[in-house]
């Protein structure tokens, strides 16, 4: 997969929320970091068909993203807020969606489903018995559901707990591994090391693009004059980026 996003803008009224955003995405998984209010979720959203852009181009494999139809076969999206039927179990929810999206799942194939998010063993469970990391493992099934090319996920670790996050980091890198994965956070530590690649946004614009690697080497200081060396992490060097607009 494929995606080229060239020069896209997005106005809400006078307000610029993205600027002339060029990128191009390939397989993997990217991590989009930003400050609440950057643009993180209405970039998703453009890529996830369900706001329309102000200019610029997005294609995926050469289908423009306004071909609505033939990108939502391609796409999953995971928004940030999203709820069930309480009183489903977690292998009805699985069973429903795959319905709606026109397949027909077969018992040991929702279960095998179920296993990629590890929750194969609550299949019987009721989703409002579910913790707030499950609900969201089982959103990243549904979403998946339809086997997609392109995963889009907004904020997947916000308010889950160290262990919760480090299931999730699992999952997306495995996905990842086939699969184009976007995720956006605006912490960086909890899901940046794992992206092969890390975009980061402010203001609506594209300050960073690239390996965590690199954007750890960019933002080393040079050595001050005792010849001390800086060692910057990750934190250090995202919040030089976001400082520097
Ligand atoms: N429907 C809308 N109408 C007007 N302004 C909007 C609308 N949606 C978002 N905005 C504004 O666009 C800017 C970018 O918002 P967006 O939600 O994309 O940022 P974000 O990086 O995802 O932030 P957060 O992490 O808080 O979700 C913000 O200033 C927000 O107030």
């Amino acid at each position: 997969m494929n995606i080229e996003v060239m020069n896209l803008t997005k106005d809400y009224g006078s307000t610029r929320v993205l600027d002339n955003i060029n990128l191009n995405i390939n397989k993997g998984l990217y991590g989009f970091l930003g400050p609440n209010g950057a643009g993180k979720t209405t970039f998703m959203k453009i890529l996830s068909t369900l706001i329309p852009k102000t200019s610029g181009e997005v294609y995926f494999n050469g289908i423009s993203v306004e071909n609505r139809k033939e990108i939502r076969k391609i796409i999953g999206y995971l928004p940030q807020k999203f709820s069930f039927y309480p009183n489903f179990t977690v292998y009805e929810v699985l069973d429903y969606f795959a319905a709606l999206s026109n397949r027909k799942l077969s018992r040991s194939e929702i279960l095998s489903k179920l296993e990629e998010v590890h929750l194969q063993e609550l299949f019987k469970v009721k989703t409002k018995a579910l913790s707030g990391g499950m609900k969201r493992r089982l959103g990243i099934a549904v979403a998946m559901v339809g086997e997609p090319e392109v995963l889009i996920v907004d904020e997947p670790t916000a308010g889950l707990d160290s262990e919760e996050k480090i299931k999730m980091r699992n999952i997306f890198s495995e996905i990842g591994r086939h699969k184009t994965v976007l995720l956006s956070t605006h912490v960086v530590e909890d899901i940046a090391l794992s992206c092969s690649t890390l975009v980061v946004l402010n203001k609506g614009k594209v300050v960073y693009d690239g390996t965590v690697r690199n954007m750890i080497q960019q933002a080393k200081e040079k050595p001050s004059s005792n010849g001390e060396l800086i060692s910057p992490t990750l934190e250090d060097a995202y919040m030089k980026f976001i400082r520097e607009v």
